[in-house]
């Protein structure tokens, strides 16, 4: 990895992951991030946290925009109405990355609210740049893990849909066991959502959408809205990831069903 001069002057890869915590936090004090998790009962995780370069745009928007758009992570339900002012369809998405497709799709559905899940903060900085530039405000940003904020912070069927663009494809056999859509996981999912809401998914790994098309048709209170996969719907602008995947020559594949 090519070394970057963090916001100080010092360089961030130098930092040991501890070091890079304590700064997360000085700079972000409500951010979730106590470095790695070293604890030996711990979940199977659907990510690992890169300790990408901290830019001084995204530093400032966590310091300007984290007030006014982050929930710290907590194990309690949250209250939603509170947390938006007002009760309108609620839609989360899981892994924004850098967060432009999501600010575009909030910019472009203000009759909805959005809770962006992401782990990763340079990612948060990000999103917060467009939305406290773009003055957009019906999205909130949860920084932590999206089993853990399904679980404690959304009630049951209180979504009414779920996005998860382009999860970490964990290709390698032996690194399949994080992918983030498993049928646990799809149960989770399902279980948060209200009777006709979505679930989108896209991917652009072929066999990780042959095995989210299987987990979504293997839930029985799930219904597809197309005949196999889905076409890419109006709202979603091509992502981060996804163009990369497509210079790479990879296909793309929509998935969109609906709780019965
Ligand atoms: C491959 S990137 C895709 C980013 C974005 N959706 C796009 O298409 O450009 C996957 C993202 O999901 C995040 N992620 C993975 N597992 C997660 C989890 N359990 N909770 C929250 N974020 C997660 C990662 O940090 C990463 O930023």
């Amino acid at each position: 990895m090519t070394a970057s001069p963090d916001v100080n002057g010092l360089v961030w890869e130098h930092f040991t992951a501890e070091q890079q915590a304590e700064e997360i936090r000085s700079v972000w004090p409500q951010a979730d991030y106590h470095g790695p998790d070293t604890s030996k009962h711990r979940r199977i995780k659907s990510f690992v946290l890169r300790q990408g370069h901290l830019s001084k745009g995204q530093e400032k928007a966590l310091h300007d925009f984290g007030p006014k758009y982050c929930i710290p992570y907590r194990d309690q339900l949250l209250d939603l109405d509170a947390a938006f002012g007002r009760s309108a369809p609620r839609v989360l998405e899981i892994g924004f990355g850098m967060g432009q497709a999501t600010a575009q799709i909030a910019a472009g559905r203000s009759d909805t609210d959005f809770i962006g899940v992401e782990v990763h903060t340079p990612g948060v900085g990000s999103l917060l740049k467009l939305l406290g530039e773009g003055d957009i405000g019906n999205v909130r940003i949860v920084q932590h893990d999206a089993v853990d904020v399904l679980q404690q912070m959304i009630a049951p069927a209180g979504l009414d849909g779920v996005h998860v663009y382009f999860p970490d494809p964990w290709h390698k056999k032996r690194h399949n066991k994080r992918r983030l859509i498993q049928p646990a996981f799809v149960e989770l999912l399902v279980s948060r959502l209200k009777s006709g809401g979505y679930i989108h998914l896209a991917t652009d790994w072929e066999d990780y959408a042959i095995q989210m098309l299987e987990v979504l048709s293997g839930n029985a209170d799930l219904l597809n809205t197309a005949d196999g996969y889905a076409p890419r719907p109006d709202y979603r602008p091509l992502t981060k990831f996804e163009n990369r995947g497509i210079k790479l020559g990879h296909g793309v594949w929509d998935l969109v069903f609906r709780k019965r």
